[in-house]
């Protein structure tokens, strides 16, 4: 579709009066005036696709942000400039109107020159942002997509180590991209055309642990009907990706530091000692240090995996992501979509920044994807996501759920702050929340942290 070089879009109750005047002010410009959304819809069409949108600021600016997003669905990058009174000016909903959504604004009476210039700079800067649209979003040779500082300084030190033989340990919550760092690892990696098998330890009853790492011979046990090769062996030549790696029984950790340190195996059931060459990449998201204080997990065990150390930074540490992941995503499923769906709305990118993301990437793709199919807006609104908002205190939208969903919520986002504060330091951070350490402790659990 072509992009009109010269037009501008007048929206508001009064355009028709302003646009005769706009007419004449602004000789380089063809004024296409609309006075609500359906007229807007009616007189964009293929031919007419402004970059720059004057919009008349009333009194009542409650459906104007819906009505310039449902513009944009359809026209694509805009730049607005608020035409407004002199008085408005002073009053808090019109001022955030404008700041959340305008390049910039102008009091009436109108000064030509001056909205002559700002209409100049408003079209520099909508080309910028259409060719920075048209940019697709692609993840990186690790298959990740991330630029925030935390991640690129995580796909240095991956590709630092990916050569390497020696085992690593991914430290990170549940759906922060773990198994993507070990699979990234992998295939950037000279075993990249071996096996790459994943292990989820926490997964498999105990009783089955030892057979299904190690194998068994037919005949080792009742049941044993043939041969089983374990998933040890099974990533010879490659990789294994032991994670979830706390939840290993006691006895198994034993074997497990057995096989690292003679890369051997001895299937269940038979003495022959078999050699395997397998590279090792372990992951948690429980604070193994811990599990070793309480003796839950192996002190020998935990420094043969230790090796190389990667953390893969929880969502809610690396904002400058989530916009993009949530793009990344919405081009990735796109096929999935409704047709309606034409991108996210700025409420719908303002929640999902203020969200505290306790699932991660994981939870950000699946609230991504549901609101693709579910939604039945042009642009993804907060609660097609799940997040709907209620209003603004101290400038931050709350997020809506029951009283103990937000409280919860609200509670693990200031226990977190205060853990960030105080490096991690549980006495410390009892302290200055005025808790005991067993009372932080608790709570902790109750909403289900990492420490
Ligand atoms: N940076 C990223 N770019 C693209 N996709 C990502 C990224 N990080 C995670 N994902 C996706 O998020 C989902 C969860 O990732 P993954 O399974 O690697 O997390 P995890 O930390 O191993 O989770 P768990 O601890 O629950 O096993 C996957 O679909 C993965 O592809």
């Amino acid at each position: 579709m072509k992009v009109s070089q010269r037009e501008v879009l007048l929206f508001g109750q009064q355009s028709a009066v302003l646009a005769e005047e706009l007419g004449r002010l602004l000789p380089g410009w063809r004024v296409v005036m609309a006075r609500n959304v359906a007229e807007a819809l009616t007189c964009l069409g293929h031919t007419i696709r402004p970059m720059i949108g004057l919009v008349h600021i009333g009194r009542l600016v409650t459906e104007l942000q819906d009505a310039l997003e449902d513009i944009c669905a359809v026209v694509g990058v805009m730049e607005w400039i608020a035409l407004v009174e002199r008085d408005l000016l002073g009053t808090v909903p019109v001022c955030k109107f404008i700041s959340d959504h305008c390049y910039d604004f102008h009091t009436l009476p109108l000064d030509a020159p001056r909205l002559a210039m700002t209409l100049g700079h408003a079209h520099g800067r909508a080309e910028l942002r259409i060719r920075n649209s048209y940019q697709h979003i692609h993840p990186n040779q690790f298959n990740m997509v991330g630029s925030s500082p935390a991640m690129q300084k995580l796909f240095a030190s991956i590709d630092k180590i990916r050569g390497s033989e020696a085992p690593v340990l991914v430290h990170g919550e549940s759906g922060t991209g773990k198994e993507l760092v070990a699979r990234a690892l992998h295939q950037n990696s000279h075993r990249a055309d071996g096996p790459f098998v994943a292990v989820n330890c926490g997964a498999i009853p105990a009783h089955l642990v030892q057979t299904e790492l190690f194998g068994h011979e037919k005949g080792a046990f009742t049941g044993a009907h043939q041969r089983k090769i374990g998933l040890i062996e099974a990533a010879d030549g490659g990789t294994i990706f032991l994670d979830e790696i706390g939840d290993l029984p006691h006895d198994m950790q034993v074997n497990l530091l057995r096989f690292l340190q003679e890369k051997i195996i001895e299937r269940v059931g038979s003495v022959q000692r078999i050699r395997v060459d397998v590279r090792v990449i372990a992951a948690t998201h429980v604070d193994l240090e811990r599990a070793i204080s309480e003796k839950r997990f192996r002190e020998d065990l935990y420094y043969r995996l230790n090796v190389l150390r990667l953390n893969v930074p929880p969502l809610r540490e690396r904002c400058e992501d989530i916009e993009l992941l949530a793009r990344w995503c919405f081009e990735e499923f796109s096929l999935e979509k409704s047709s309606k769906v034409y991108g996210f709305s700025n409420k719908a990118l303002q929640a999902m920044r203020a969200y505290s993301w306790p699932g991660n990437v994981r939870e950000l793709i699946n609230l991504v994807r549901s609101a693709m199919v579910m939604s039945e807006h042009r642009l993804i609104r907060p609660e097609d996501l799940g997040l709907a908002m209620t209003g603004i205190r101290d400038d931050r939208w709350i997020e809506v759920g029951t009283l103990d969903t937000v409280v919860g919520r609200m509670e693990r986002d200031y226990i977190q702050q205060v853990l960030e504060m105080n490096k991690k330091n549980v006495s410390a951070t009892a302290k200055q929340l005025g808790l005991s350490r067993s009372t932080l402790y608790r709570m902790m659990m109750k909403l289900k942290m990492n420490y």
